[in-house]
Order: structure tokens, then sequence, then C-alpha cells
């Protein structure tokens, strides 16, 4: 049987401004994704990962071709339509952790499953993560890897079919930055959340389905791990 793609790509491009001080950030990208994968996209500073995402995740708009989740056309959509479609199926995960400094682990992730459909209960999320003795713990009191898995049980809480994560351990040591893919990579597994990871970090290639290497705008590469590694195996 056919693979579930959840996203389709087709001849995606994207222009920053206008005339010759314009940045061509995608070139004509091409990708089909399946349903359910661990996805890692590398490539240098510059090469477009970002800007792909960010199209992904309805965060920001191509300048030309397309992306379907499923049979939604991203391109397409107005900006009530891509605001539904961040809201119900995708869940962010930045570099920075951006919680809520006042609030507890369990009240930030709180936040975020009032304002959602088929909300996890806090607790439940915190637990996926490892996190289920901390949940009345502050930012404050938290290591780094614990504050991102706390944004980690944050976006997954609402139950998103992807999880759109942008350099996740940019800003954690290579112990910590482990603990952090084993909470995606257990979240992959546990809940058939299709994860994309853009890592500067090719060991962290080593933990995905599949890999996407970016360069110039363009993929280069793509190609498929016979088996997936633990992350808590990854050495870097
Ligand atoms: N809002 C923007 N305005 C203008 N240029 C932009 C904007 N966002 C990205 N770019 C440019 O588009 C190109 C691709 O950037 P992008 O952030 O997608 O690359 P990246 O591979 O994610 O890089 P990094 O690994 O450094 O995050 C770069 O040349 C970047 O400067």
């Amino acid at each position: 049987m056919d693979n579930v793609h959840v996203y389709r790509v087709e001849g995606l491009s994207k222009t920053y401004g206008q005339g010759p001080t314009a940045v061509h950030a995608l070139r004509g990208v091409d990708v089909d994704i399946d349903e359910g994968h661990m996805m890692v996209l590398l490539g240098p500073s510059g090469s477009g990962k970002s800007t792909f995402l960010n199209i992904l995740g309805g965060l920001d708009r191509a300048t030309a071709g397309h992306a379907w989740f499923y049979d939604l056309d991203l391109t397409t959509c107005n900006d009530d339509e891509l605001t539904l479609y961040r809201r119900q199926s995708v869940g962010f995960v930045f570099q920075f952790y951006n919680l809520i400094a006042s609030l507890t682990a369990r009240e930030n992730v709180a936040l975020i499953t009032e304002i959602s459909d088929k909300p996890m209960e806090p607790a439940e999320a915190l637990a996926l993560v490892g996190l289920k003795d901390r949940l009345d713990h502050f930012p404050a009191q938290l290591s780094g890897g614990e504050q991102q898995r706390v944004a980690i049980a944050r976006a997954i809480a609402k139950n998103p079919r992807v999880l759109l994560c942008d350099e996740p351990t940019g800003a954690l040591d290579s112990v910590t930055g482990v603990q952090v893919l084993a909470a995606l990579d257990s979240i992959n597994r546990e809940l058939g959340t299709t994860v994309f990871i853009i890592t500067h970090n090719a060991v962290v290639a080593e933990m995905a389905d599949e890999v996407v290497s970016f360069a110039d705008g363009r993929i280069v590469s793509q190609r498929q791990n016979a088996k997936r590694k633990p992350p808590l195996e990854l050495k870097w």
C-alpha cells in the first residue's frame, strides 16, 4: 500500500524582497513527506531550512509553487484558513523556549490546552516528555533542557498532526540536548505525530526515518535510514 503523505510540496519557491537585493530563499522545492515520519533537515546556514518549515507551518507564505497538507493547499489559503490550520494541526518548537516565568510548567502547558479542541491533560503531556515530577516547578527552577521539554509538552498538548522544531537543541549542551531529542522521539513513536527537526548537527540525522539536506534554497539529497538510532545512543 502507498504511504499517506502528510505534505506534498511542488516547485515551492520563496523570494524575499525585489530587484537586485532580492533573496531567493527557496528555489523550487519538490518533496513528499510520509505521515508519522521522523524527519531531520540538514544544511548550511542560509540554505532555506527555516523558510521551508515556516511555510509548511503556515507562518510564512510561498512566492510560487504548492504545499499541500493532506488536501489543503496552504499556498491558496486565506489568512483565517491558515490561522485555523496552525491552531488545529501544527505544534512549533524553537531554539528559545518562550515560557512564561511566573507560571509553573503545568500552567504554561494549560495556557494552550485552554484554547484547543481536543487537548491532552497538561500533566499527561508533561509526563510524555519525562517531566511528571516537575509539574509545579517554575521555569527558573528548571534546567535549559527541562524548559525545552516543557515547551515541547506545550506544543503537543493540543494533539497536533505535525510538530515542527527549528533547532530545538541549539541552546543546549549535548547531554541535555539528547534528552530533548529523546522526548521528540517518544512523541513521534507514541502519538504518531510527524516530527521535523532542523539541526546543524549531522549526528542527529541518525535518529531520523528520513534525512533531507538543503543547499542554496534547494533539496540536494533525501535519504531514508534503514534503522533509527535511539537518541540516548547519539554521541556528539
Ligand atoms: N524575513 C526575511 N527577509 C529577508 N530575507 C530573509 C528573511 N528570512 C530569511 N531570509 C533569507 O533567506 C535565506 C534563507 O534563510 P533561512 O533562515 O531559511 O535559512 P536556514 O537554512 O534556516 O539558515 P539557519 O540555519 O542559519 O537558520 C537567507 O539568505 C536569509 O537571510
